[in-house]
């Protein structure tokens, strides 16, 4: 079975080859080439190449030295490429991935192995767990997709849909806002404290937008976080009559999806029910802030999104706390509190997928994040994104 390692030389604080080199190359006899990314893009020619000359009885593995954004790289080319060699007209081929956490957030590598403690990702021994669990044989995590639709206006003919494939996050609001201010401070803030940088720029903002959630498949309804039973329940709004798809009303403070992950950085526990109830099927995991569900907020104006500020700090600084973020509520005076019955700050939703339309005149709610990478969605345009089950035999699996 083939095996090309793959690093990234300026993902994170840039010492992807360096430690490859170190701790990696010396534990792995076969490795069939080694290739240090030279611009972006680059990680996935490499492995489509890579699999164009492997045989289609065997399966490609890939030792890969970079942080999520080069993973999805590697999945979007390989995904929206036509593949030649070994694999043309070939069925999806199955690629194996041994990560070695080298970017900024190792949101995947992070989720898979979470650490004990924060300065646990800081040492070798946790750096080499997908590639301890490769050398020891076969427990492979098969990563669902969430593929997202960028579509132009209707009455646009020339544009054309682009779908784009994430293994982590999809998000817009504040979130997709903080990657796209982060990028220009990486060469001034090469760590995580840029992101909290990006979001005091930001977090003061309401994104207007139609969302709607769409059912599980298996269930045909949309599920929503009851912390008082500990379990998810059928959303409240959910209409048979509509197809069981759940309409919701913004502006939005906060509105993020993921797959495959509870978390966005070792400590970022954003949807930890992804871990602590797990999803029996592909689904996403959505988390959102709606500042008018607050008892104290009724009307959009510069005070009471500048008032709804401490708000939206409380919930972020409870993710960190091992994602009890959604357990906060509102008292009668709209504070936040752990006490109570008060409506729930933070709703937590699983469902199939989801679809955004901003509103036309909110710029900053056309911002879409796909696994760090930042797409703008068209003035009369939308994104919908679903979750897609891995195939049997195909797609993409870690070593873990
Ligand atoms: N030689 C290169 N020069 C410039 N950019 C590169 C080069 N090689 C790869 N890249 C780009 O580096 C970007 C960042 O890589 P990556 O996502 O792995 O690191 P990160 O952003 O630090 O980590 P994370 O996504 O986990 O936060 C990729 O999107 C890729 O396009």
């Amino acid at each position: 079975m083939p095996t090309i390692a793959i690093y990234n030389s300026i993902s994170g604080s840039g010492t992807g080859q360096t430690f490859f080199e170190s701790h990696v190359l010396p534990f792995i006899s076969q490795i069939s080439s080694i290739h240090s990314t030279s611009h972006p893009g680059h990680a996935g020619e490499l492995v489509l190449d890579a699999l164009e000359q492997t045989p289609i009885s065997e399966k490609l593995t890939v030792i890969l030295c970079s942080g999520d954004g080069t993973l999805h790289e590697i999945i979007n080319h390989l995904s929206s490429s036509k593949h030649k060699g070994t694999r043309a007209d070939a069925p999806p081929p199955e690629i194996r991935l041994v990560l070695v956490p080298c970017g900024t957030a190792n949101a995947l590598y992070s989720s898979l192995f979470p650490p004990k403690h924060p300065k646990d990702i800081e040492t070798v021994e946790y750096k080499l767990q997908s590639v301890k669990s490769y050398l020891k044989g076969t427990h492979l995590v098969p990563l669902t997709l969430a593929i997202t639709t960028l579509s132009p206006p209707p009455n646009d003919k020339k544009s054309r849909p682009k779908a784009i494939a994430s293994s982590v996050v999809v998000s817009t609001s504040l979130h997709a806002l903080i990657l796209h201010t982060s990028e220009s401070l990486r060469p001034s803030i090469p760590d995580l404290s840029r992101f909290k940088v990006a979001a005091a720029q930001s977090i003061h903002k309401w994104y207007s937008s139609q969302l709607k959630l769409f059912p599980i498949a298996s269930l045909g309804y949309v599920q929503i976080y009851d912390p008082s039973t500990n379990s998810f329940v059928p959303h409240p709004d959910d209409d048979p009559d509509l197809d069981s798809i759940v309409d919701v009303a913004g502006p939005f403070a906060y509105f993020l999806s993921t797959v495959n992950v509870d978390r966005l950085e070792p400590m970022f526990r954003i949807t930890p029910l992804a871990k602590d109830i797990t999803p029996s099927e592909a689904t996403c995991d959505v988390m959102l802030i709606k500042p008018f569900s607050s008892p104290t907020v009724s009307m959009d104006t510069e005070e009471t999104r500048q008032a709804f500020v401490a708000t939206s700090t409380a919930v972020l600084q409870a993710v960190y706390q091992n994602g009890t973020h959604i357990n906060l509520r509102y008292n009668e005076n709209g504070e936040v509190t752990t006490e109570g019955d008060g409506p729930l700050i933070v709703e937590y939703v699983r469902c199939g997928g989801w679809e955004w339309i901003p509103d036309d005149i909110d710029d900053d709610a056309h911002l879409i994040c796909c696994d760090g990478a930042i797409s703008t969605i068209e003035k009369g345009g939308r994104a919908v994104c679903v979750a897609a089950t891995p195939q049997a035999n195909a797609g993409f699996l870690v070593h873990a």
